[in-house]
């Protein structure tokens, strides 16, 4: 069996430099995605105010039910696991709607706190 491993703790050269070129382009995306889900909070932070300032329920059940059909159909063109795409989008969006629930709550607490 031919193996790119010394023996001794080194690795092949060549085997270290893709590695490496890999790694370099692995960890630009992981800038990528924090970023993007940075933006993506910013927004859902506004809706979460608008929806508390407007008394709309923190979660839309129809709405999520039409992402997650769009992001699995985006996946699939993409060759990702759909079912992936869906537990991922699901773990956000439980995120999210925590964060609604908390600014309902904030927002209720302050206008039963404003002077009558
Ligand atoms: C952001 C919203 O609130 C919730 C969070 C969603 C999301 O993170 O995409 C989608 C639907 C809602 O359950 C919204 O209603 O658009």
């Amino acid at each position: 069996m031919t193996t790119s491993n010394t023996g001794n703790g080194d690795v092949d050269p060549a085997v270290r430099a893709e590695l490496d070129r890999l790694r370099d382009s692995i960890d630009n995306i992981d800038a990528a995605v924090v970023h993007m889900l940075a933006e993506r909070f910013k927004c859902t932070q506004q809706v979460g105010r608008l929806k508390a300032v407007h008394q709309l329920p923190p979660a839309d059940q129809a709405r999520e039910a039409r992402q997650i059909t769009r992001l699995r159909s985006l996946a699939e063109n993409a060759k990702l696991d759909p079912a992936f795409a869906e537990k991922f989008l699901n773990f956000i969006i439980a995120e999210v709607i925590r964060h609604h629930e908390r600014i309902a709550e904030d927002t209720a607490n302050s206008k039963a706190a404003e002077p009558s």
